[in-house]
């Protein structure tokens, strides 16, 4: 069995994997709420002994920096340990990857299916690719392209400066600078990020907060989600000027990392967010943020840009890499 992993701020997606005919044949899956576990070790041995799976090879997709097989999670307290895990698992090696990587890797892995179409692009496009994804944390990653297969490789794009992009985003980068000594992209292009745009909004008196939203925001675990889904059901103007600024937001910000790896072969969005957005990403707003880069608006025009619709990309990826050690 294959053990690979999608370790997220809040979600840890683990699955077993049967490689059947170098495909990978998924076996079991599971989701785990991050922070109610203490370690990625716990969750991996409960997911091991729940479903006495005997692992052959194993790779987790992580999000945070790696560096030299450890990692300390960006968005939880938690240290990972590529060495400590191996020896756990009784492996002579475990793979540990950014979990953007991981989903690069899966891209390949994926059907026409699996993606929403943005912007078809040229229709012979190739080249080097992008994978950004909106969750918990803001992930970027690059796909090199060697002349005949992609390579992919991970970046920390997500805590570069945010960069505003008109006199609103100006005010809303000065909002922020109060609260943080250092506005990234991720404090504005995120799950929390849609909170902060939201507040922006409500504390600069762009409209009024209504009762029964104030009850949901305290209450909910997930305000994000409070925010998106008011705002995608008509039942708040406020929450809908959150939205329309996150998906503005987001297309710039994926225009922006096009732009530094070149991505002729294409821009692909991943993360939890992107596929609840679906509809409002096709609206003319994201594209046009996407392509208003000047004299390089064509280049942008013809790069395709789709969204990822596979929550299991990342998974798929882990999996493939930990595939190729038994090789
Ligand atoms: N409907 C929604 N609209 C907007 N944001 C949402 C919605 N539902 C959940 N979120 C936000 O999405 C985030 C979780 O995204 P995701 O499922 O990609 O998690 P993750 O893999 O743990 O994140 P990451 O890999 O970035 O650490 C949370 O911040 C949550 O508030």
């Amino acid at each position: 069995m294959i053990l690979a992993g999608d370790v997220g701020g809040t979600n840890t997606r683990l699955a077993g994997f049967e490689p059947v005919a170098g495909n990978l044949m998924p076996i079991v899956a599971e989701t785990y709420a991050s922070r109610d576990h203490s370690s990625l070790d716990t969750i991996v041995y409960l997911f091991i002994s729940e479903y006495r799976l005997r692992v052959a090879a194993a790779c987790f997709g992580v999000a945070g920096p790696v560096r030299r097989g450890r990692a300390e999670t960006t968005n939880l307290p938690w240290s990972i340990d590529a060495n400590a895990l191996a020896a756990g698992l009784k492996l002579p090696t475990v793979g540990l990857i950014n979990d953007l990587e991981a989903n690069a890797h899966g891209i390949a892995l994926l059907g026409p299916a699996d993606f929403a179409v943005l912007n078809p692009g040229a229709a012979d496009a190739m080249g080097n690719q992008a994978v950004i994804a909106a969750g918990t944390g803001l992930g970027e990653a690059g796909l090199f392209w060697d002349g005949r297969r992609h390579r992919p490789f991970a970046t920390e794009g997500g805590h570069s400066d945010f960069a505003p992009g008109d006199a609103l985003q100006i005010e809303l980068l000065r909002h922020l600078r109060v609260r943080f000594a250092h506005v990234s992209w991720e404090r504005v292009l995120s799950g929390p990020g849609l909170v902060n745009l939201y507040q922006f909004l409500r504390d600069t008196g762009r409209g009024e907060e209504p009762d029964w939203l104030t009850e949901e925001l305290r209450n909910h675990p997930n305000p994000a989600a409070v925010i998106s889904q008011a705002a995608l059901a008509g039942k708040s103007w406020l929450c809908e000027q959150a939205l329309d600024l996150l998906i503005v937001l987001y297309g710039a910000e994926a225009g922006n990392l096009a732009l530094k790896v070149t991505a002729l072969g294409g821009v692909f969005l991943g993360g939890g967010i992107a596929p609840k957005l679906v509809d409002r990403l096709k609206g003319p707003a994201f594209l046009e943020a996407f392509f208003s880069k000047g004299r390089l608006r064509p280049l942008l025009e013809a790069m395709p840009v789709r969204v990822i619709l596979n929550e299991r990309a990342a998974l798929l990826g882990a999996a493939h890499c930990a595939m190729q050690t038994l090789i």
